[in-house]
């Protein structure tokens, strides 16, 4: 059968063809297989459970999956899997993906969130100081570097209802997504998001957010030399800028750190999505050159790759 589907050309479907959801997801899993796409099976069933209106293929009902797909539904899975062989990301194919507990728009070239970030985002939550807060605070304000779709600060404004964040982009398309997904989810009267440079524009920012309590990034961190590496998927159709992050990939990195000695307020923290070379050399950099902070610990992820860094500016008394 699926031969027969695809030897008339994968772009439009036979105007003939009776296809229940179920067939439909393993012909296309097989056609992607065979083009040497990654995941083809979850390829599959996230664009054709996307097309029956559900998230996963758990969600979707039995007896739905065994019905014949409607001409419109059948058109919708060829269009969506056409893009999927191009090698788009089923991300941007279905143009939505869930991070923690939000769903969040998606559109290319802002990157796509990755699980870890969520643990970023954890390591915010449980900071007991910042959750709690004492009783005389009734606001919190933070500041995220590089906030793409707007997954970090966009998750942390809906579990902490006295936050402010100030969020900044250097990309216009990452800045306008942000503030999408922020009207989408009701989340806008407590963002503020800047089309700004971390590196270039450190005045505009200390000028417009200063001070902060915290500082939060998942910067680029990738080392240049291997941006090479990434799969087709990546290197295609996300934007380099927000993962190449220079020869040591410390380009940003750097920035943000000179920066929040200025930003944030005494004993505030900065927490820091990094590559795991990038912990020690954290470390020694604070140790030698940044007399005003504090490097606090280094995390894990759930690989048990040590991915995170703690910071904090030192209080008044040191
Ligand atoms: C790895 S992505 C993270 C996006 C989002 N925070 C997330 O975790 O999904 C890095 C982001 O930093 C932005 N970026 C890169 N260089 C920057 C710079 N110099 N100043 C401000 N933002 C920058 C990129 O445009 C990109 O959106």
């Amino acid at each position: 059968m699926c031969c027969w589907l695809f030897s008339r050309g994968a772009v439009a479907p036979p105007a003939d063809c009776s296809i229940t959801a179920e067939q439909a997801i393993r012909c296309w899993a097989q056609h992607f297989t065979l083009h040497g796409i990654s995941e083809p099976l979850l390829s599959s069933q996230y664009i054709i459970s996307h097309v029956l209106g559900e998230k996963t293929l758990a969600c979707v009902q039995r007896k739905r999956l065994r019905d014949t797909l409607n001409d419109r539904e059948r058109e919708r899975v060829w269009e969506l899997c056409s893009k999927r062989l191009t090698r788009m990301p089923v991300q941007y194919v279905i143009e939505e993906w869930d991070f923690r507990d939000l769903t969040l728009k998606m559109r290319p070239p802002v990157f796509i969130p990755r699980p870890e970030t969520e643990e970023l985002v954890s390591l915010v939550l449980e900071d007991s100081r910042l959750i709690q807060g004492d009783s005389h605070r009734t606001d919190l304000r933070c500041l995220e570097v590089g906030c793409g779709s707007g997954a970090i600060s966009l998750s942390l404004l809906h579990s902490i209802p006295q936050l402010r964040v100030f969020a900044l982009d250097q990309s216009q398309t990452a800045v306008c997504l942000t503030m999408e997904n922020a009207n989408r989810l009701g989340l806008q009267d407590r963002l503020e998001v800047h089309l700004l440079d971390v590196i270039k524009d450190a005045d505009v920012i200390l000028s417009k957010c200063n001070p902060v309590d915290f500082l939060i990034s998942n910067p680029p961190y990738l080392l240049s030399q291997d941006m090479k590496t990434l799969q087709t998927e990546i290197l295609k159709f996300e934007d380099h800028s927000a993962l190449d992050g220079g020869l040591d990939g410390l380009s940003v990195i750097r920035p943000i750190l000179a920066l929040s000695s200025k930003l944030l307020t005494p004993r505030g923290r900065i927490y820091l999505e990094v590559a795991p070379c990038h912990p020690p050399i954290i470390q020694q950099l604070i140790e030698e050159m940044m007399p005003g902070l504090l490097y606090l610990e280094t995390r894990c992820d759930l690989t048990n790759r040590p991915r995170f860094c703690i910071l904090q500016k030192k209080g008044e008394d040191g």
